[in-house]
């Protein structure tokens, strides 16, 4: 497995919790706007992977480095964190790091596998197993923490964003030992050992918190939860297993002021109970229309969302056409109660994209 530079225990980490002296007062910046339901100047937009495969400058400086190593790199973390915002002119950065990059900073032995993704040298699957498991401390983290003060130097009004997978997302990666597309191990731990169950979600938790935290200290603008895997589950076992956890992340970070996501995959029926955990902004993907997304929350949280990534593989006028019915969903859903729209994709950009037509769809977004 890929050995990862430790960052030393002095290095300078800012001290875990609320804003650090490096923040920026973003408060009129589109993207801060909408998510705290004040009209933004321009409708924001921004894309979940927007920085990555779909951009020939992130090729070439990742040339004979890999994944993880990058995202312990800050100049490097930085530099492709920065390149879709020189490209395409969103309204936000998002850092560039991975899911599982705090179980790689608290000790798990894992890699990234081209091709495959998050890959565990052991899977978890019993109570000696969990508690086992490492506990971040923020000085781990460090290097993400120098990369994000890098980028506030670097990024001027344009707000960045930080993020972590949620507990429920991180367990599924750690008990299946890697990408699954059934979680049966995942489920058979959850509803076969209750307690080992929520004591493996109660130390990704923790860890999760610490990493969010160190962020927020570090300078990041808003913090958007991964829960990418949360369609997987009914809404009785979300609320059961999963719920309580996510809950405790967004209050142990809701001191910051910052503006928190929920973002999921085919959660159109858990919509309601992840806005209720707690999130300013619901992440929405493109299986459910942005107004009903609004009356399924009911709360008058903002919307994020939510044009399939897929349709930017289609000719330019299909694409216009497509973010225009979001555009036009997103303001019947701020009419149905939700508290603003804030344009992204409904997942990830594809590897394959044409970046080209981000930067196009961009710009319709913000003169429609
Ligand atoms: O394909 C997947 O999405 C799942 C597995 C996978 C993960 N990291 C991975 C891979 C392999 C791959 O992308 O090929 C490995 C991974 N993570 C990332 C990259 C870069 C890229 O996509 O080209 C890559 C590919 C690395 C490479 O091979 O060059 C970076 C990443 N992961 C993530 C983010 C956050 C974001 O999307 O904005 C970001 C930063 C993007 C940015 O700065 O613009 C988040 C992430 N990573 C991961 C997940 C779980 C999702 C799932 O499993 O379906 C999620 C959350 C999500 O996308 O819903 C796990």
């Amino acid at each position: 497995m890929a050995k990862i530079p430790t960052p030393a225990s002095d290095a300078a980490t800012p001290p875990a919790g609320g804003p650090g002296p490096a923040r920026r007062d973003l408060t009129d910046a589109p993207l801060i706007a909408a998510a705290h339901g004040r009209t933004p100047s321009r409708r924001p937009v921004w894309f979940m992977r927007q920085a990555g495969r779909s951009l020939p400058e992130y090729r070439r400086v990742r040339e004979g480095i890999g994944m993880l190593e990058s995202c312990f790199t800050p100049d490097l973390a930085c530099e492709i964190t920065l390149q879709p915002v020189r490209r395409h002119d969103v309204d936000a950065a998002v850092l560039f790091s991975d899911i599982v990059v705090p179980l790689k900073a608290a000790g798990v032995d894992l890699d990234i596998v081209a091709g495959r993704g998050p890959v565990m040298a052991e899977a978890v699957r019993t109570r000696a197993g969990v508690d086992a498991l490492p506990r971040l401390l923020a000085e781990q983290v460090g290097p993400v923490a120098e990369t994000i003060r890098l980028l506030v130097g670097e990024l001027g009004r344009v707000p960045l964003v930080g993020f972590a997978g949620a507990p429920f997302t991180l367990a599924s990666y750690l008990v299946e030992g890697g990408p699954s597309r059934n979680h049966e191990h995942t489920k058979a731990l959850m509803y076969g050992e209750p307690d080992t169950w929520h004591a493996l979600m109660g130390l990704l938790t923790d860890n999760t918190v610490t990493f969010l935290r160190a962020q927020i200290a570090a300078g990041v603008d808003a913090v958007q939860l991964f829960d990418s895997w949360a369609g997987a589950l009914s809404l009785a076992d979300y609320r059961e297993y999963v719920k309580p956890h996510s809950e405790r992340v967004f209050a142990e970070v809701a001191g910051a002021g910052i503006p928190r996501i929920h973002f999921g995959v085919g959660t159109g029926e858990l919509l309601a109970e992840m806005a209720d955990a707690g999130a300013d902004v619901v992440g929405v993907d493109w299986r459910v229309p942005l107004d009903d997304a609004a009356r399924r929350i009911g709360g008058g949280q903002a919307v994020q969302g939510n044009l399939d990534p897929a349709v930017l593989f289609a000719d330019a006028p299909t694409v216009r056409r497509k973010a225009v019915e979001v555009i036009d969903a997103g303001e019947r859903a701020v009419r149905a109660g939700a508290a603003s729209h804030i344009f992204n994709l409904g997942h990830g950009v594809l590897p394959d994209t044409d970046p080209d037509m981000l930067t196009r769809l961009v710009e319709w977004v913000h003169e429609y």
